[in-house]
This record gives C-alpha cells, sequence and structure tokens, in this order.
C-alpha cells in the first residue's frame, strides 16, 4: 500500500502572526574542503528565491576561519557547534565521513528559534519553500528516502529489491521478514522544532545506541518514528530517483534538488560516475553553477539593490508631495490630520 503523504498548502494561512525572527534555515559544516562552497551555493539560492528567513550554519571547530567569513560576508548567521560522536563500535558507515555527522544533533539546542528547516550543504532550492514552516508543529516532516542505490547494499531492502518508493513492485515478504520496514526519510532535509529537552534526550540516548551505517541518519529515523510524517518528494529530490524511479518525478515541479549520489557534488563533478551523463543531470549542475556564479545574488549586492529600491520609492514620494499638496488644496475641503508615527 502506498504510504500517506502530507498535503502540503503553499497558501497555508498563517496560525498566527509569527516575527521572522522565529524562524530560520540550518545546514551544517565541517573541515576546510569545499562543501563551503555548498553553503554559499545555499545562502544565494534562498535569496534567490526570496526566502524570509536566515541561513543559520551550524559550524565544527575545524572550519576555517577564512570560510567562515565567507559565509557572513554572504549574510549567514555562522554559530560554531562542538563535535558529536557516536559510541565506540565496529560499523562501518556507508561513507566514512559519515561519522561526523552526528554533529548535526547540536541544531536542536537553537532554541532561540521556535521552528526551523534543515537543508544539507549539498542541496539546492529552487523555488520558495518558507510555506514549509507553516506546517502544525509536533511533527518531523522528511521525504522518503530510495533504497535502491549500492550505499543500500548491506539491507534486505536492497537484497530483495524493495524500496518504498514502490512499494508494489516488489512485494515485501511479511511471511519471511515479518512488518515491512517503517517509513524511512532522508536526512538532507527536515522541518523541525529546536528544544532543549529533546536535545538532551537526543545525546543521552545516542550514548546507548550502537552506530549503523547511514550515521545519523539512521538514528533520527528510529528516534522520531512515531512523529515522523512524509512530505512530498519535491521538497528534496535524492537525485537517484531520477534513474530509480523516474515515474515518481516531475522535474519541473521540483522546489529542492539534493547533490547525493556518487559523483554529483557540483564543485567537484566531473561526469565520470554512473549516471553522470545524463541530460537532467547535466542541466542540473548548470542551474547550480549559474546561482553560484551569478554576482547579483551576493549578500552586499542584493542588500545594495534593496536598500536602492527602497531610496527610489522615497524619493520618488519626495517628488510627489508637492503635487500632492497642490492637489490638496485645490480639492479645497480636504482636511488631514499627520497619522501618529507607530513608534
Ligand atoms: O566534509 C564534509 C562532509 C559533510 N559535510 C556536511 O554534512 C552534510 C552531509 O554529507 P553529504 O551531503 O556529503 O552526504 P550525502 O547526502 O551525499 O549522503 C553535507 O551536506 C554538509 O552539510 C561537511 O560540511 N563537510
Ligand atoms: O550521514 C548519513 C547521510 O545519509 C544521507 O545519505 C543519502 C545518500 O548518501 C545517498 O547516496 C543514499 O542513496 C541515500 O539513501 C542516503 O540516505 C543524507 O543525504 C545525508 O545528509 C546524511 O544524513
Ligand atoms: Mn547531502
Amino acid at each position: 500500500m502506498a504510504p500517506e503523504i502530507v498535503k502540503v498548502s503553499e497558501t497555508m494561512v498563517k496560525p498566527r502572526i509569527v516575527t521572522s525572527g522565529e524562524r530560520a534555515y540550518v545546514t551544517f559544516l565541517a573541515g576546510n574542503g569545499d562543501y563551503v562552497k555548498g553553503v554559499v551555493g545555499l545562502a544565494k539560492g534562498l535569496r534567490k528565491v526570496k526566502s524570509a528567513y536566515p541561513l543559520v550554519v551550524a559550524v565544527l571547530p575545524d572550519v576555517p576561519a577564512e570560510h567562515r567569513r565567507i559565509l557572513e560576508a554572504q549574510g549567514c548567521i555562522v554559530r560554531e557547534i562542538e563535535p558529536v560522536y557516536p559510541p565506540e563500535n565496529q560499523t562501518r558507515f556507508a561513507m566514512a565521513y559519515y561519522v561526523i555527522n552526528y554533529s548535526k544533533l547540536r541544531i536542536w539546542e537553537f532554541v532561540e528559534y521556535k521552528k526551523t528547516i534543515y537543508l544539507d550543504g549539498d542541496i539546492q532550492v529552487y523555488d520558495n519553500i518558507d510555506h514549509l514552516f507553516d506546517l502544525p508543529d509536533g511533527y518531523f516532516y522528511a521525504v522518503m528516502d530510495c533504497f535502491c542505490e549500492k550505499t543500500w547494499s548491506h539491507t534486505p531492502q536492497y537484497k530483495i529489491g524493495y524500496c518504498q518508493q514502490c512499494p508494489d513492485k516488489v512485494k515485501w515478504p511479511t511471511e519471511e521478514l515479518g512488518q515491512p520496514p517503517s517509513l524511512y526519510f532522508n536526512a538532507g532535509m527536515f522541518v523541525f522544532e529546536p528544544s532543549l529537552h529533546i536535545y538532551d534526550d537526543l545525546l543521552k540516548t545516542l550514548q546507548i545506541t550502537p552506530s549503523t551505517p547511514f550515521a545519523e541518519q539512521d538514528f533520527l529515523n528510529i528516534y522520531f518514528k512515531d512523529i515522523y510524517r512524509p512530505i512530498p518528494l519535491v521538497y528534496n529530490l535524492v537525485l537517484a530517483m531520477l534513474w530509480r524511479h523516474p515515474e515518481n518525478v516531475e522535474l519541473d515541479k521540483v522546489k529542492v534538488v539534493h547533490y547525493c549520489a556518487a559523483g554529483s557534488k557540483p564543485w567537484k563533478y566531473t561526469g565520470k560516475e554512473e549516471n553522470m551523463q545524463r541530460e537532467d543531470i547535466k542541466l542540473l549542475m548548470k542551474k547550480w553553477w549559474d546561482i553560484y556564479n551569478d554576482e547579483s545574488l551576493d549578500y552586499k549586492n542584493a542588500v545594495a539593490v534593496n536598500n536602492q529600491v527602497t531610496a527610489d520609492a522615497a524619493e520618488a514620494v519626495n517628488q510627489l508631495q508637492p503635487l500632492i499638496a497642490a492637489a490638496m488644496s485645490q480639492a479645497g475641503a480636504v482636511k488631514y490630520v499627520t497619522a501618529p508615527s507607530a513608534a
């Protein structure tokens, strides 16, 4: 049976007045490599779609000062976090560097924000997704993952060819294996509410949980399984969906792209890995670079343009003042009282 996906309305009526300070996008940055380019691209992408909320970058101590400066110059709020390590065991992670990803758990500590949307540094937004902040509180929203890539070869799902993206194609053999696995999300994008209580509990629980190949993603899936609600895949297109489940994808409707397939990080794309010569992939590479290279999206330029627009508007009103006054005096009887200032 197909899983039930949350219906997301783009014009949800805000349940109450929210100040923009209560909400933020959050991403995570580790090391001194090229992932900083991913975050710069993301900051510019959010600006391009006119997102109303800031991008907070949770950085590990090993992110060099120069990279932090670049991010601040792009309007990001940089916040250092301490690394989180899993308890020692013999796990082989699907990718060796996943071990550091447990540090993502620190973002539950960002309680100055009521609600946040986490985005991996290898994600780009091509459409405004601010309306996701209006989803009802109390749940964990994310997009369902796909089990078909080689990174999943250690799992029973992969071995029998079962994927939650097409649960009817290869049926789960309940007689042999019991109930099908719970719905499983990709942890590159999720909507959550920071909470010190949950933060403490996450860290405590982690210390008694053996680590597994998908690191913090497996952990978050187990921890939030009862309040997880799947949202449509347009909010996190895992690239493998393009060749594994093309019937589920309408690329022109996709709002968020996650460059997570092997060989697909735009800043080190060579086109050599499997599937990387597909036309849709080449187009998505170009779209990413167009935003990254667009100087008008640099924070300083975007701010300058904004200020200019405001200045132009003020100037236009100034120039109109004598005309308005003349028109009013001609109309004669109109009396008006200056409105008191809002301050
Ligand atoms: O050297 C690294 C590796 C990972 N990351 C961060 O950790 C996230 C998760 O890793 P990645 O996206 O590479 O995993 P994938 O989605 O490809 O499995 C990245 O998006 C970055 O935000 C980072 O900053 N530096
Ligand atoms: O540390 C665990 C990581 O797990 C995820 O990796 C993906 C990706 O590696 C694909 O190639 C797989 O096919 C996919 O299933 C898998 O979930 C997240 O995207 C990343 O943010 C991070 O949480
Ligand atoms: Mn990623």
